[in-house]
């Protein structure tokens, strides 16, 4: 793929994800830049993976040719509005990772640039492992498409979606997600923990099921997940027993309530930012 000059703007979580996945599958450290108004993220990025560093935005936009705008939704239109001021930006390409703010949005407050990306990533991006929704608006040009997608593969999975609305429904499925399953470990392991099993023996017995578990829907795409969860179900044993609980408690309505919560949200952030 081409490696253009990428800047990242704002180096916190998700900027520092997606740029060690870039690293470590080998998208050339020299063509990355990122700006952060503090200086301790930047020298870890720095010292770490070896890519250009500043803490003026306008230093490096100016250098690069594409620009991931990864500060908080609630951030980003002084931050774009500074950035304009710049007249540094015609004909750049912008990819936001931010959650809840639709292209048409991001065009304003870049007052009038257009080639607006929108994509949502996960922070497994940081080991190759991430998973990315993307929308590309009917003004993007394939080449500027490709080069997005071919980006995000570097960083793990990506999907495209044909309408804006539905990166909503990626954020609630992929890029929030991570965290569920974080708080679905914690329980395990707190219950674990509670029966008498020791801290870090609790914590490998849970994070290494899921890791099985994981591996198992991945490298079984011909099964459906209940086909796998049927597998480990013997008539009448103890598995049967805590999905009976699950289903008591009302699983799936909570899974789908919590997801609605995360859409509902990008919306409402989407009316106020
Ligand atoms: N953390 C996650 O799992 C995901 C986050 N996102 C999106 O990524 C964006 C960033 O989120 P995080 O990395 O989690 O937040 P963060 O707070 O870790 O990082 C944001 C960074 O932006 C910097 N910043 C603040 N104002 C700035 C400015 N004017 N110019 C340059 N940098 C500035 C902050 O100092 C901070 O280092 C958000 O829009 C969020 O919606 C998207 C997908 C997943
Ligand atoms: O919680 C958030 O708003 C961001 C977007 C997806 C993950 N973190």
């Amino acid at each position: 793929m081409q490696h253009r000059k990428i800047a990242f703007i704002g180096a916190g979580n998700m900027s520092k994800s997606i740029i060690s996945g870039l690293v470590k599958n080998g998208y050339p450290a020299s063509s990355i830049f990122a700006s952060n108004p503090s200086r301790p993220k930047l020298d870890e990025l720095h010292n770490t993976l070896g890519i250009q560093i500043s803490q003026s935005n306008a230093e490096v936009v100016a250098q690069c040719d594409v620009i991931v705008l990864a500060v908080k939704p609630q951030l980003m239109e002084q931050m774009c509005s500074d950035l304009a001021a710049s007249n540094t930006l015609d004909g750049k390409l912008f990819i936001s990772i931010a959650a809840g703010l639709p292209v048409k949005r991001l065009q304003e407050m870049l007052q009038g640039q257009d080639k607006v990306i929108r994509t949502m990533p996960n922070t497994p991006s940081a080991l190759g492992k991430g998973m990315t929704g993307l929308f590309a608006p009917e003004n993007i040009s394939t080449a500027d498409k490709e080069y997005a997608g071919q980006l995000l593969k570097h960083v793990g999975e990506i999907a495209w979606v044909n309408e804006e609305s539905l990166i909503d429904s990626v954020i609630a499925a992929a890029g929030s997600s991570p965290a569920y399953f974080f708080a679905f470990l914690e329980a395990m392991q707190q219950e674990a923990e509670r029966q008498g099993i020791d801290h870090d023996t609790a914590r490998l017995l849970v994070q290494q099921a899921m890791l099985g578990a994981a591996e198992m829907v991945c490298h079984n795409p011909q099964l459906e997940i209940s086909e796998l969860r049927a597998q480990v179900t013997s008539k009448g044993g103890t598995t049967a027993k805590a999905l009976e609980s699950f289903a008591a408690h009302n699983l799936s309505d909570i899974v789908a309530k919590s997801m609605q919560a995360a859409v509902a949200r990008a919306q409402e952030m989407a009316r106020t930012f």
